[in-house]
């Protein structure tokens, strides 16, 4: 059966996958397309309504990423989105410029709910925007359908030529009523019906495993936490005993961290899991090195090396699993997005790999669906609801050098940080939660003595997919029993602070 399609065009834009992700929730089919595809391909794949997603460039720059001006003459509603609402009006003749005040996160917005984009919304509400330019001027033919106090055209659009922009971000959780601007859009104005059915996805990737291994082995990357978790399970549904797990203990966990994976997955699931103790390579690897980046890449290659050593004991695997979900992806840089990070299992990966494939079922995926895939598997609610913790650990929780010195405080912090929390019920409704050692020192008084000692940051976010974040807003005196305690008992830290920043414009974690 063909299924009425939409088709993303991507400009490289941070949320791409969550606009597709946003579709296909209506019950539209969607594919995200390259910007530069042909405007005939486009034409012949008939769709419904097409959508240009934001981007990193200037519509004004040289060489910026455009679209084939004929795309708004075929009669097929279009949807521009930051970057994209940009692009149509500067190809369509209005005036794009740099703004004097940037939006970044947290944006009061009013519409005009007369407009079918927008029908059936309050009058004024939340959005999140993320940029630096804006559109100055419509382009004739177009009128302002929404504004915010420093944007005044935060959406404009033409009811007669179907053509739609908006400046914000509707494919993010936290701007209130999105999902009906996206379903206003695919409903009302691409006139969808939505006759798309999530296909069942767990049986499809347990097919295409079974295709891709037969009965060779193959070795499974697994953290312990939500997604390499999920993805062993998942192939290990598929494969069977065939399926070898590697947890490396990289002396970069937590406190307690190595024994509860264990215990956790030795009890729980009937699996083959080998533990590695690399904590000396990876320390040695880490000496002196302070950028960011850099470390990523280092880490990323030590796990990849680990998972080589340990799979040539077993004899010839061509394959290797891992837990890779969307956003790692799209930070790390792929196609048109800038690097926001590199993780260490995508955009940190060397680039020469023994294995002969990498398997990453739940690539396409965001967090909160895979917890979904995870219950749907039987997987216990405590590992499905684990907090993330980023496969390069406390080293990039660790600003400057990471040295076995740092990574005791460091530890000792977080763990009170992560009792105090749990303690008091919070972890239900934070999404991470979690300490930094920040490299500055600052002079405190402690016993009438004068200290000079770290300053720890305590961040903890509240988000739905990762994507997307706003600080939590941790009651005081939770904060000040947090705060009393790590100075008191933890040696070499004489200050504390709470970030208050959300993603954007600062990401979850700091490095
Ligand atoms: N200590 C580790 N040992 C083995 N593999 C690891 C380790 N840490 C990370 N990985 C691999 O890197 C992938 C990405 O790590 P990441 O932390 O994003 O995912 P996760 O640990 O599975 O889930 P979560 O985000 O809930 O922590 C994992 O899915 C896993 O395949
Ligand atoms: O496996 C991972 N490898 C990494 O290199 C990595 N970096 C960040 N994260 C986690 O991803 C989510 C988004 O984090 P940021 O806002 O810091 O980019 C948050 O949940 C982070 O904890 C990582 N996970
Ligand atoms: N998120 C975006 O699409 C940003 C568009 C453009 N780079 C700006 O800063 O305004
Ligand atoms: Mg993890």
């Amino acid at each position: 059966m063909q299924h009425e399609i939409v088709i993303v065009l991507d400009f490289g834009g941070q949320y791409n996958q969550l606009i597709a992700r946003r579709v296909r929730e209506c019950g539209v089919y969607c594919e995200i397309w390259p910007y530069d595809t042909p405007l005939e391909k486009i034409i012949e794949k008939n769709p419904k309504g097409i959508i240009f997603t934001g981007g990193p460039s200037s519509v004004y720059e040289e060489n910026a990423p455009v679209v084939d001006k004929k795309i708004f003459e075929i009669g097929i509603p279009i949807l521009g989105i930051c970057y994209g609402n940009q692009l149509i009006a500067y190809l369509l003749g209005g005036k794009v410029s740099t703004a004097l005040f940037r939006e970044y996160g947290k944006t009061h917005i009013k519409y005009n709910t007369n407009s079918p984009l927008f029908t059936g919304l309050p009058e004024s509400s939340i959005c999140w925007m993320s940029h630096t330019d804006f559109v100055e001027e419509l382009p004739a033919g177009f009128e302002i359908l929404a504004s915010t106090e420093n944007c005044a055209i935060a959406a404009f659009g033409s009811r007669e030529k179907k053509i739609y922009g908006v400046q914000f971000h509707p494919e993010v959780v936290h701007t209130e009523f999105g999902q009906e601007i996206i379903k206003n859009f695919l409903f009302n104005i691409c006139e969808c019906k939505g006759d798309w059915k999530t296909s069942s996805f767990i049986e499809e990737k347990i097919n295409e495993i079974r295709k891709i291994v037969g009965d060779q082995k193959v070795v499974c990357a697994l953290s312990g936490g939500v997604d390499s978790s999920v993805a062993a399970v998942l192939v290990h549904k598929a494969i069977g005993k065939n399926l070898f797990c590697i947890f490396v203990d990289h002396g970069l966990l937590r406190k307690g961290e190595a024994e509860e994976v264990i215990r956790t997955f030795k009890g729980q699931f009937d699996m083959n899991v080998i533990k590695v103790d690399a904590k000396e390579r990876f320390l040695k690897a880490l000496c002196g090195v302070i950028d960011p980046e850099r470390k990523r890449k280092i880490i990323g290659e030590e796990f990849i090396r680990v998972f080589e050593e340990e799979a040539s004991k077993l004899g010839d695997v061509k394959f290797l699993v891992q837990g890779t979900i969307y956003p790692d992806v799209v930070e790390s840089g792929v196609g048109k997005a800038a690097t926001i990070k590199s993780h260490h299992n995508v955009g940190g990966l060397p680039e020469h790999i023994k294995f002969e494939r990498i398997i990453e079922p739940l690539r396409e995926l965001f967090k909160d669906e895979v917890r979904r895939v995870g219950i749907e598997l039987g997987i216990p609610e405590k590992i499905v609801r684990r907090q993330p913790f980023p496969g390069p650990g406390l080293a990039i929780r660790i600003i400057g050098e990471v040295t076995e010195e740092k990574l005791e405080i460091l530890r000792e912090v977080d763990w009170i940080f992560r009792k105090e929390i749990e303690a008091c019920g919070l972890d239900k409704e934070i999404w991470q939660y979690f300490a930094v050692l920040t490299d500055m020192k600052s002079v405190g008084v402690m016993g009438d003595e004068r200290t000079y000692d770290y300053t720890v940051a305590l961040r903890a976010v509240t988000s739905v997919d990762g994507m997307t974040a706003d600080w939590a807003k941790i009651p005081y005196d939770v904060l000040e029993r947090v705060s009393n305690e790590i100075v008191n008992t933890v040696r070499k830290v004489n200050r504390v602070v709470y970030d208050i920043t959300s993603k954007p414009p600062a990401t979850i974690e700091w490095e």
